[in-house]
């Protein structure tokens, strides 16, 4: 039976001494941030997410950023070999996690690096974005991965923000939407719609027409109730001071049939 759960983990306590790269550094409260973690998690169990907490690693500053270590592919799990050295130990607790699961697990090797913020998929096409964290033997591997499970992959240039998703993801009905100073190419993509935030960029898919956004973005969501979506708002300013946004705080776990 297809699932409905969604990977989590909790912030480290060193999460201030998170990576910045494209934006200057503004210190994160953490306190505040695990009660925007605990509003976030709760807002995808109030939508039918079974919340699965990976263990914590508290000497990780980046680990709440779960996204960046696995990416799911119908019922396989590609671990992922970040393209920030230190954040490479985190796979081995999401390692244990997805195979608790059931999900088959495989993995991104050396020399390839790649995080899963660079990996959009909409049905079976995957993007991929190549930029500061992904690289061309990362994205061969992503192919050889999950192109003989059915999937088309599709790489595209990222050189604007940390990844591909902090510049694009998809509505329900398969639209990209970004902020296009922050779009390397709008065109690579079929449909695209151009939205007044950077932050307005970031939806996670919570079922029907619920899209779960960032309070940042109050005029995007304006735009998207306005075509008929339904935006659930959340604050995640802590997170964003670390470049992070709302995709990168959980991982959907669709097509276990464990
Ligand atoms: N997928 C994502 O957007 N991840 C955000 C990661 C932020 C973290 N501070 C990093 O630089 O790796």
């Amino acid at each position: 039976m297809p699932s409905k759960k969604a990977l989590i983990r909790r912030p480290s306590p060193r999460l201030a001494e998170g990576l910045v790269t494209h934006i200057e550094r503004e210190k994160a409260d953490v306190e505040l941030a695990v009660e925007q973690w605990e509003a976030y998690a709760e807002a995808l169990r109030t939508h039918g997410w079974e919340t699965v907490e990976v263990d914590s690693a508290d000497d990780c500053p980046d680990s709440v950023f779960v996204e960046d270590t696995v990416v799911m592919y119908k019922n396989v799990a590609l671990i992922t070999r970040p393209g920030a050295e230190s954040r490479r130990v985190e796979t081995t607790g999401v390692e244990e996690a997805v195979a608790r699961l059931g999900c088959s697990v495989n993995w991104i090797w050396e020399p390839g690096t790649l995080d899963g913020g660079d990996v959009l998929k909409i049905g079976d096409t995957i993007y991929v974005g190549r930029g500061g964290r992904t690289n061309a033997a990362g994205v061969q591997q992503l192919r050889a991965a999950f192109e003989p499970l059915g999937a088309r992959v599709v790489a595209v240039p990222v050189s604007k923000v940390l990844h591909l998703k902090s510049a694009v993801t998809a509505l329900p009905d398969g639209t990209v939407i970004g902020h296009i100073p922050k779009v390397d190419r709008p065109s690579l993509f079929p449909r695209f719609l151009s939205v007044p935030e950077e932050s307005g960029s970031h939806v996670v898919l919570l079922g029907g027409s619920k899209l779960l956004m960032a309070a940042s973005a109050p005029q995007t969501a304006e735009l998207f109730t306005d075509l008929g979506h339904e935006p659930v708002m959340v604050d995640i300013s802590e997170f964003e001071k670390l470049e992070g946004c709302v995709t990168c705080l959980s991982v959907r776990v669709r097509e276990l049939y464990a």
